[in-house]
């Protein structure tokens, strides 16, 4: 992103915004309450038009619309309800993207799906079942297959973590990393979970003041003089988070 601007109105969210996600790596976007975090991944995904300045994805302006559906295609997003269509089961509920992006045999759809399934760590008797019958935890899993269906190359996830227990939130880190380092994904993820950003963010980008305040390893973060960055990481669940990891 370069000299990116978003605004509602007289309200300007994002100004003279510059951010660069490197492949391979799993990339947190912290910043405050309304600091712009949900509008910055709604742009990306194309559900927001920028105001101003350029996204680039895959080496192509997003201003192109083939650049769109590339991203479309190469790009996975799991929101942070899960967003499953409640009336079908799992499986159909991961099979969706196939049938709207790829022509497939149905069999072999279903084998995909099942797959998916199992490497997001459900069992398969998940599957059959509708979101409404699966646990918090469960249906993030679901979403997450769904997100990896089709062996995305980026991967947009918003508050994975929020609404999990501690030990729920642990092991869905766990699987977020190992999804990256299986499939090779470049994860931008938005959180507010400490303990995830120790446990397996390679960097962390700040938004405050309407652009990128601050971004590099969490180690940078902790040496920061920037007030917002410095009561975030430096305040007692800061602490508790790196002496978890330490
Ligand atoms: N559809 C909209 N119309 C007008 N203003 C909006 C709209 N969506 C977001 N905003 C404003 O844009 C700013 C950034 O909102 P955003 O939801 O991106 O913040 P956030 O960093 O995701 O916050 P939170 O951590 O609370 O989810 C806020 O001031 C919000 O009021």
């Amino acid at each position: 992103m370069r000299g990116l601007r978003t605004a509602f109105g007289e309200h300007v969210v994002h100004e003279d915004l510059d951010l660069d996600v490197c492949r391979g790596e799993i990339l947190a976007v912290v910043g405050g309450s309304g600091s712009g975090k949900s509008v910055l991944l709604n742009t990306i995904l194309g559900l927001k038009e920028p105001d101003g300045g350029a996204i680039e994805v895959f080496g192509r302006d997003l201003a192109d619309e083939k650049a769109r559906d590339e991203l479309e295609r190469r790009a996975g997003v799991l929101f942070q309800n899960g967003a499953l269509y409640s009336t079908l089961t799992v499986i159909e509920n991961v099979e969706a993207p196939f049938l709207e992006h790829v022509r497939l045999p149905p069999d072999f759809v279903r084998d995909l799906a099942r797959l998916k399934i199992g490497l997001v760590g459900l069992e398969a008797s998940a599957g059959d079942k509708r979101p409404a019958d699966l646990s918090g935890g469960m249906r993030k899993r679901a979403g997450m297959a769904r997100a990896i269906a089709l062996d995305p190359d980026l991967l947009f996830l918003d508050e994975p973590t929020a609404g999990l227990d501690p030990v729920g939130a642990a092991s869905f880190d766990t699987l977020v990393r190992d999804l990256r380092d299986a499939m090779g994904l470049t994860v931008f993820m938005i959180t507010h979970d400490l303990d995830t950003i120790y446990a397996i963010c390679d960097r962390v980008a700040v938004l405050a003041d309407r652009h990128v305040a601050a971004i590099g390893p969490v180690a940078e973060m902790e040496r920061s003089d920037h007030p917002w960055i410095r009561e975030f990481f430096g305040g007692p669940r800061g602490r508790a988070a790196r002496e978890k990891q330490s």
